[in-house]
């Protein structure tokens, strides 16, 4: 196991949702699981007037989450986490003079002996986090004289390459690269890294791993919510922003990617940032007409109940062109994926949640057994990102009788079948991560570059004014029709539902 130091986190933004929802319940499982250093203080600071009692209670004692998760506990374990929580109110504005924080870190240093080790936690909207860093810096809470200090800045890191690489360029005048920590939830999924494994652990994957034995490769991401309360964030946002750029492109490199030399993070940063890289830029307008498309979902009616279209909801533009659907067709231009189509979608508002990445391999080149059925026989490998979280191979079997009748089977692997396994949630991983100064599930600054890269010439093409489509989808559907002609030369899109094994897909036999 690794070693964690002894350290404090100070979170800015910590009045928050965030903070409230994700943070201090990964923290409060941490801590239930032992996972927390022996001497460890987290310090909450925003503008809000708070003592350290109202903190505690905001984001332990009212909190729905933790009131399920502390019922039947004893009062002393939530007592134990809750000592730890303290809060510091930064007055009017964000850009101030940090001296009195730096008081109130001091003092919590000698009372908890935490050490001089600290992790800044930037979850503030993001047009704060070269303001905070900048502030640290003046009163001197970024020297390293007595102790490591490492800063996690939340998404979005960018609202394009431009400002992705200002935001870079304002980071590192105050710290390191080595010391930012740009957190992609979906790295933290335990799922995800099973990628690295199930490609690189087995011998029988990686030979089939390329344009040899690949047709295509289908990444579907769908959210049966809507924008719910953050429309006001979603609406200058839109699908490719906020998932496409970094969660998705995340996937993409992990499959993308050649082997790396060994699993630390920066060899297997390195092949990420080259699997980035070699993605095709598509820059002219007829490349991007045919293969991007983008989508809003309108008023439908979901299980009997209505729901609002995306013009509607709170905080959106009654005109908004924003999408809440996004469909990518893009290839890989390098030796190991010639030629491979991938098709990416992402959208809120679809029938069900579920995330997953599908390999569909080549049909045998001659086909021996006849009939319909044969015509859908390729072999597909899914590897279900989240929910009922595994991994699934289909492949022909003969069905027993006269003839030579081919059915697909399934092979298959479920996490939840390992129910003694406590699976950590994403954020739960990436802080403990982070507070053991490993970086190799968080994105390095050339990696969300590349990934901008990539995405800035579609924004472009759809915020040209030019005449560019916006789709409309009903809420509750699998995205709008035209969706099918960018995959119609691979099949179809397969539409997954939330039980990967009793998922047909759109196949005749599966
Ligand atoms: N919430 C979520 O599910 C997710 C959030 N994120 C990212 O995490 C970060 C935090 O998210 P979240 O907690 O939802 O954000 P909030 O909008 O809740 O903001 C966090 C805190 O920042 C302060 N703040 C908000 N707006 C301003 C402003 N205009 N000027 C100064 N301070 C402001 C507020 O504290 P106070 O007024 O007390 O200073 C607020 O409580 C954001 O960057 C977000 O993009 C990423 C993924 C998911
Ligand atoms: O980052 C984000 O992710 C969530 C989806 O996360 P998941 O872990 O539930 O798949 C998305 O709803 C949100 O819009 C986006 O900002």
């Amino acid at each position: 196991m690794k070693k964690t130091d002894n350290q404090m986190l100070v979170i800015f933004g910590a009045s928050g949702d965030l903070t409230a929802r994700k943070l201090i319940p990964s923290l409060f499982n941490l801590y239930l699981a032992d996972q927390l250093p022996e001497n460890f203080v987290i310090l909450g600071v925003s503008r809000s007037d708070l003592t350290d009692e109202a903190f505690r209670d905001r984001v332990v004692y009212d909190s729905e989450y933790l009131k399920q998760k502390t019922k039947d506990l004893d009062d002393g374990r939530v007592k134990g986490f809750v000592d730890k929580l303290y809060y510091e109110d930064l007055g009017d504005s964000y850009d101030t003079d940090y001296a009195p924080l730096r008081k109130r870190v001091e003092a919590l240093k000698e009372k908890h002996n935490t050490s001089g080790n600290i992790i800044y936690y930037l979850s503030t909207p993001p047009t704060l986090y070269e303001t905070v860093s900048h502030n640290l810096s003046n009163a001197g809470m970024n020297t390293q004289n007595n102790g490591w200090k490492r800063l996690i800045v939340e998404k979005p890191f960018g609202y394009s390459l431009e400002t992705a690489q200002e935001l870079n360029k304002g980071l590192h005048k105050y710290f390191k690269e080595h010391q930012i920590y740009r957190i992609d939830h979906y790295l933290g999924k335990e799922t995800v890294q099973n990628l690295l494994v199930t490609r690189f652990s087995n011998s029988i994957f990686e030979p089939l791993w390329n344009r040899n034995y690949i047709q295509h490769v289908e990444i579907t991401n769908a959210e049966s919510v809507g924008a719910e309360k953050r429309g006001g964030y979603y609406d200058k946002s839109g699908a490719l922003r906020d998932m496409f750029q970094n969660h998705l492109l995340q996937l993409v490199s992990l499959v993308v990617m050649e082997p790396p030399i060994g699993a630390d993070a920066e060899e297997i940063r390195n092949e990420k940032v080259k699997a980035l890289k070699s993605l095709r830029l598509m820059t002219k307008d007829k490349e991007l007409f045919e293969n991007t498309i983008r989508a809003q979902y309108v008023a439908s009616k979901v299980d009997g109940k209505a729901v609002k279209g995306y013009r509607d909801e709170e905080g959106v533009d009654s005109n908004s062109t924003t999408e809440t659907y996004a469909a990518i067709k893009f290839y890989v231009d390098n030796w190991r994926w010639h030629g491979v189509p991938f098709y990416v979608r992402t959208a809120k508002r679809m029938p069900t949640k579920v995330t997953e990445i599908v390999i569909h391999f080549k049909k045998p080149h001659h086909q021996i057994f006849k009939g319909s059925e044969m015509q859908e026989m390729d072999n597909k490998l899914i590897i279900r990102i989240q929910p009922d979280e595994g991994i699934l191979i289909k492949f022909g079997v003969k069905v027993p009788g006269q003839g030579f009748k081919v059915e697909r089977a399934n092979l298959d692997f479920y996490y939840a079948s390992l129910a003694e396994t406590y699976v950590m949630e994403a954020y739960e991983r990436l802080l403990l991560d982070a507070m053991q100064g490993d970086a190799t599930l968080y994105a390095r600054a050339d990696e969300v570059e590349a990934a901008w890269e990539f995405v800035d010439p579609i924004l472009n093409y759809w915020n040209s004014g030019k005449d560019v489509r916006m789709y409309g989808y009903a809420a509750g559907a699998w995205g709008p029709e035209n969706a099918d002609g960018l995959i119609e030369g691979d099949g179809y899109w397969r539409n997954p539902s939330e039980n990967l094994a009793e998922d047909p897909g759109y196949c005749v036999i599966c």
